[in-house]
């Protein structure tokens, strides 16, 4: 071997072992920052009584946070709030309240969150966005009230609180210690069958996530996203008796969570800092691919998600467009509902 192809050698371990130095704290650093403390403080949580956002009172609740939920049904919001109470760290120091609203209305909202605050005696220091729900149909066979209906029931019920939310922050001693938390869906980082107009108001929620995230660093308020796949809650239960057999088809790549386990990443997403938190791998890929400007969770890992991410969204896509034109083929564009 000549002496220059020694030195290219030599150079060429060099440069790998400082990239590798530098490079591997980067893939596996977890970030010591844990802010994130739910203990007396006044966490409000929409949609609250039942799925997600009930696991998620209850965790907060455990860990000695003051709750109020909001939801419509004052029947369900009572059997949750018994149910919040008993997971409580300690039943005489914390207060656990509820807010029947319905959200999809500005000022029901605006009054919602200033009622629970004087209730409370406690301006809201997080506030989860967990109002929503789908009703998967296929585009041509909906209505438009069906358009509407997702655009007020997923978009404006986290728009109108987040607004009333960041007016209250705004005027809170401490605005740096508040937090923001919105609730969209894999189906607010790509389209599938069935949930043509889901996606497009979870889409929205993306988008006034994201721009908010970078508004609210004008007072240090911080925001975080959820993008989750399947969660085994009551709304899936009831959106499953009309949904699409395509839909449930093309569904089946993701696995699903229970309501506490979706509850519990969210959680672990916003101690770890992280602006958008996915479930589980594909919800990791599909988030990085699709990632935008927004910060990345952990810059290598995330670029090695991205780069998964485009090879097998690809090969998951053509399967899934296969299955689209079988349907045609079959003459069941109009695949109507149960399995
Ligand atoms: N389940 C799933 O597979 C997935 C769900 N998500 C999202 O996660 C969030 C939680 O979903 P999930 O756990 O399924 O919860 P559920 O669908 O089981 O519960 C929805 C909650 O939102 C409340 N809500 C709905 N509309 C309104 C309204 N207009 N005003 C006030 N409250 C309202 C409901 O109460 P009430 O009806 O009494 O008002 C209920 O408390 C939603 O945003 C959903 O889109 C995302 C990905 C997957
Ligand atoms: C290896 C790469 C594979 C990629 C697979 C992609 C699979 C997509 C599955 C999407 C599942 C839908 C989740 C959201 C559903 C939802 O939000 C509603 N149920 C709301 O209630």
């Amino acid at each position: 071997m000549s002496s220059s192809n020694n030195h290219t050698l030599v150079l060429t371990i060099l440069v790998a072992s400082c990239l590798l130095l530098v490079l591997t704290p980067m893939l596996f650093k977890k970030r010591t920052k844990w802010s994130f403390n739910p203990e007396n403080k006044h966490v409000y949580i929409t949609g609250g009584s039942q799925g997600t956002g009930l696991a998620l009172a209850k965790r907060l609740a455990a860990q000695g946070a003051h709750v109020t939920i909001v939801a419509r049904t004052v029947a369900k919001l009572e059997t949750a709030q018994t149910e919040i109470t008993a997971a409580c760290r300690s039943r005489d120091q914390q207060k656990v309240q509820y807010q029947s609203a319905n959200l999809c209305n500005a000022e029901e909202s605006a009054r919602a969150l200033r009622d629970a605050e004087q209730l409370m005696g406690k301006m809201v220091d997080y506030v989860f966005l967990c109002a929503g729900g789908a009703k998967p149909v296929m585009f041509s066979e909906g209505t438009a009230e069906d358009l509407k209906g997702e655009i007020e029931t997923d978009y404006y019920t986290a728009a109108f609180t987040a607004h009333a939310a960041v007016k209250s922050f705004r005027t809170h001693p401490t605005p740096s210690s508040c937090r923001l938390v919105f609730v969209s869906s894999i189906c607010g980082l790509m389209g599938l069958t069935g949930y043509a107009s889901y996606a497009a108001a979870k889409f929205a929620v993306r988008g006034l996530a994201e721009s908010l995230r970078m508004e609210l660093l004008l007072y240090g308020i911080r925001v975080h996203i959820f993008f989750p796949g399947t969660i085994y809650s009551p709304g899936y239960d009831e959106e499953n008796k009309t949904k699409p057999a395509v839909t449930k088809l093309l569904e089946e790549a993701d696995e699903g969570v229970t309501p506490d386990k979706a509850a519990e990443l969210l959680v672990r997403g916003i101690e770890r800092e992280e602006y958008a938190i996915a479930c589980d791998l594909t919800g990791n890929l599909i988030r990085s691919l699709t990632k935008g400007a927004v910060p990345a969770n952990r810059t290598v890992l995330d670029a090695v998600y991205a780069s998964i991410g485009w090879v097998a969204l690809s090969i998951w896509r053509r399967n899934a467009d296969k299955i689209m034109v079988a349907e045609r083929h079959r003459g069941s564009g109009a695949a109507a509902a149960s399995s």
